[in-house]
């Protein structure tokens, strides 16, 4: 039964201890994070605050960070970033099924795909696609390999304000479908109240504010709870008298 319960138990992301310096200057200072499976969580933090390097060493692609404090994470990790990094010399069913195994890997891209919306335009190339296309089709390259783990950076930061709206469902639906558990970096406040189960605000290299978003999707913005904490986070950032309201 103990068995059985920590199995349940047990987080998708452990960080502990995590240092990351860079020459003298200390980006992390022995951070320490959790994720539950499953669990959306949002990372805020000041411009430099160290949130890409986090999710820089979550994603293993920061090669120095091994030996200060430990991580964990699952096998199968995606990773998202603010440009689709779409090869333009490939095709958008290509780009989705690239490194991709198995003899039904093409259908599954094509369904991908379809629940991003873009089905019928698998032989287009990356650049007949419009900036919120490309990113769909980022997404659908990454779940197409039905992460545990998705990690994105800043992914709909390039964006207009109407194509960001429409990402935001769609980013919430898929992973609702999918069920990984998500790290994403974001500056913008409502963004991570609008998506997030949690909302993280990294300070001075750790995680000063830790706080779960108790609203019921999908979320309104003139909730008052949502003000609530729309101003407990832009205080945690240290802006709260730039708010203009
Ligand atoms: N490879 C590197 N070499 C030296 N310094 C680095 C390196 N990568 C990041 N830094 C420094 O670490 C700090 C944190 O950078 P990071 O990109 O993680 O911040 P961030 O919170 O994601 O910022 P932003 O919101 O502006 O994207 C910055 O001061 C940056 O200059």
């Amino acid at each position: 039964m103990a068995t059985d319960t920590q199995q349940l138990t047990r987080p998708a992301v452990r960080v502990s201890g995590l240092v990351r310096r860079f020459g003298d200057r200390t980006v992390l200072d022995s951070l320490d994070l959790d994720i539950a499976p499953g669990q959306f969580v949002a990372l805020l933090g000041r411009s430099g605050s160290g949130k890409s390097t986090l999710l820089r060493a979550l994603a293993g692609l920061d090669y120095d960070v091994a030996g200060s404090g430990s991580i964990e994470v699952p096998g199968r990790v995606s990773v998202v970033f603010q440009d689709s990094r779409l090869l333009p010399w490939q095709r958008v069913l290509d780009n989705v099924l690239l490194g991709l195994g198995g003899r039904d890997a093409a259908d599954r891209g094509r369904a991908a795909l379809a629940e991003v919306g873009l089905a019928g335009r698998e032989r287009a190339w990356p650049v007949e696609l419009s900036g919120g296309e490309q990113q769909r089709a980022a997404l659908a390259r990454s779940l197409v390999r039905e992460p545990e783990l998705l990690l994105a950076d800043e992914p709909f930061g390039a964006l207009d304000a109407l194509t960001r709206i429409r990402m935001h469902g769609l980013l919430r639906e898929l992973c609702q479908r999918h069920g990984p558990a998500v790290l994403l970096v974001t500056h913008d406040v409502d963004e991570a109240i609008v998506l997030a189960d949690r909302v993280l605000v990294l300070v001075d290299g750790r995680i000063a504010v830790d706080q779960p978003i108790d609203l019921p999707q999908p979320r309104s913005h003139r909730d008052p709870r949502f003000l609530e904490y729309r101003y407990q986070l832009l205080t945690a950032l240290g802006v709260e008298e730039e708010i203009t309201v």
